[in-house]
């Protein structure tokens, strides 16, 4: 199986001389082309971190990060950018739309400074990913007329504009009721079936019983790993049951 992301014993320390402390200390991680991987752990275990780190969003103090077969690390800051514009998107907690633009010009903004792709194109797929995601009738309304779960929504179709290799959600349902995050959970689902590799950091158990393989954080580390079945819509209990078993033995 193709990797698309290697990480070898990654290193990162924030604070200075003496004070300085491990938030990750020697995590080795691979994510496979099109796998559905998410990490939980304990606040401050270092899931955020090791998510930037691996996107190359953060510098790391140590290891190697390889993404789609090229080391982080050896890339100019134009290269980065590059492969951050067109390989891998984010979703956060709260979407970082702009105020003073539409629904619509929000997801094609990061786009249109892509000059190898015509606005005409542009809008035709954001109008594409809209309808996916069900929320069509909103592309001229306010980003501050519409629900938290809608926002989402749109968050998500400008992640998934540039045709990305990979997703990173950071606690992308952290904000929602447990009604939409469900929702915004069939639409991370959608998205990995149609090829995409997809990474959350979670706290909710349902969230990654949705997932695949989940990787279990503590201090730094990444100290234990559970594998199910790619979800097809069935058994969620019994998936979830798993996670919060897991979960129970780490402590979490
Ligand atoms: N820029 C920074 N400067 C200093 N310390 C930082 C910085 N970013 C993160 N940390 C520290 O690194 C540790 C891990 O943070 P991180 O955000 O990765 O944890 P997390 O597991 O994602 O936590 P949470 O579940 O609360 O979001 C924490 O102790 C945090 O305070």
């Amino acid at each position: 199986m193709k990797k698309i992301i290697i990480g070898d014993n990654i290193v990162k320390s924030f604070g200075v001389d003496n004070e300085k402390h491990n938030v990750l200390d020697g995590v080795s991680v691979e994510i496979n082309e099109g796998e559905f991987v998410s990490v939980m752990g304990p606040s401050g275990s270092g899931k955020s971190t090791l998510m930037y780190a691996m996107s190359g969003m953060d510098g790391i103090d140590g290891g190697k990060v390889s993404f789609d077969g090229r080391d982080l690390s050896a890339l100019s800051e134009k290269e980065l950018a590059d492969i951050r514009r067109t390989k891998m998107s984010f979703v956060f907690q709260q979407p970082t739309l702009l105020k003073n633009l539409n629904i619509l010009d929000n997801i094609i903004l990061p786009s249109l400074r892509d000059n190898r792709k015509s606005a005409a194109k542009i809008t035709e797929k954001a109008r594409a990913l809209m309808k996916k995601v069900g929320i069509t009738e909103l592309e001229k309304r306010d980003i501050t007329q519409v629900s938290g779960g809608q926002l989402q929504r749109a968050g998500i179709c400008r992640a998934l504009i540039s045709n990305p290799k990979i997703i990173f959600g950071d606690e992308p349902t952290g904000a929602l009721n447990s009604k939409s995050a469900q929702e915004i959970m069939d639409i991370f689902s959608e998205i990995n079936a149609d090829g995409n590799a997809v990474m959350l950091v979670t706290h909710d158990a349902k969230v990654a019983a949705r997932t695949e393989r989940i990787m279990f954080m503590r201090d730094g580390k990444i100290v234990s790993e559970l594998k199910l079945p790619k979800f097809d819509g069935m058994d969620m209990d019994g998936r979830v049951e798993k996670v919060t078993v897991e979960m129970r033995k780490m402590g979490i």
